[in-house]
């Protein structure tokens, strides 16, 4: 496919052990600049998924192509400069370092990726212009992540994915600890600049009532056959 930010084929994975989940993705492809949102029941294997893609987790077989480039093929080194390069993640619980300032935290990402680094000219700059862009408060840059609400710390680790402009945003239910009032903000802002750096962002959920924000919505079971060798 032209265009893909990222491509799937014929991916087969199996978790080690005795009650070895498996999961296959025959095909699935996220065009750049769009936006798709994942759904499924808990267990169903979206953060599994949304590892192999991340390169985290190695598949059994198949192929995954971020921005044209196959991650299995890369060595260990190589994959981590690559996907810190190309993907910036949003985790479920954020991940920040507690201790770490806003800044550092959002810095963070720019020490292992030489090229989005690059893209960067002036990064405390740019850190600071992400900050207001997604209304955190001035000031906020030199304050411990620790020290800040939960619904601040989601917007830092929305700047740390958004620096360097990766053409990749991968998001595991990030709102799943806002209320809803907070969860819509927090998506517009997610939009707002996602679409303005021009990546490309696959969230995960198990709640379709986000649906209509996104391009696209994808059912796991639609795009994978999963099974459990117990079952
Ligand atoms: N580290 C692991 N080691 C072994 N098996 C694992 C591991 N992580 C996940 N699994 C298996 O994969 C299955 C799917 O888990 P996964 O976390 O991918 O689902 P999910 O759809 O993201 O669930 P949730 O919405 O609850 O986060 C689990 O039920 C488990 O059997």
């Amino acid at each position: 496919m032209l265009n893909a930010t990222l491509e799937i084929n014929d991916l087969a994975y199996r978790w080690p052990g005795r009650d070895g989940f498996s999961l296959t993705v025959p095909h699935l492809t996220v065009a750049a600049g769009e936006t798709v949102l994942l759904l499924g029941e808990s267990g169903s294997g979206k953060s599994t998924l949304l590892s192999l893609i991340c390169g985290t987790v190695l598949p059994d077989r198949g192929e995954i192509s971020i921005a044209g480039k196959t991650i299995s093929a890369l060595n260990n080194g190589a994959r981590d400069t690559f996907r810190a390069d190309h993907i910036g993640v949003i985790f479920q619980q954020f991940n920040l370092l507690p201790f770490g300032s806003v800044i550092d935290n959002i810095l963070l990402p720019l020490r292992f990726a030489p090229s989005r680094r690059q893209r960067v000219s002036d990064a405390i700059a740019e850190a600071s212009r992400l900050c207001s862009a997604l209304n955190l408060p001035e000031g906020v840059i030199s304050a411990k992540a620790r020290t800040l609400s939960v619904g601040q710390q989601q917007r830092v680790a929305v700047a740390r994915a958004l620096i360097g402009t990766p053409p990749l945003i991968i998001a595991d239910e990030p709102t799943s600890a806002l209320d809803s009032g907070v969860q819509n903000a927090f998506l517009d802002l997610l939009f707002t600049q996602t679409a303005s750096h021009g990546s490309s962002l696959l969230m995960v959920s198990h709640d379709s009532r986000l649906s209509a924000c996104f391009d696209r919505v994808i059912h796991i079971e639609d795009i994978a056959q999963v099974k459990r060798a117990m079952t």
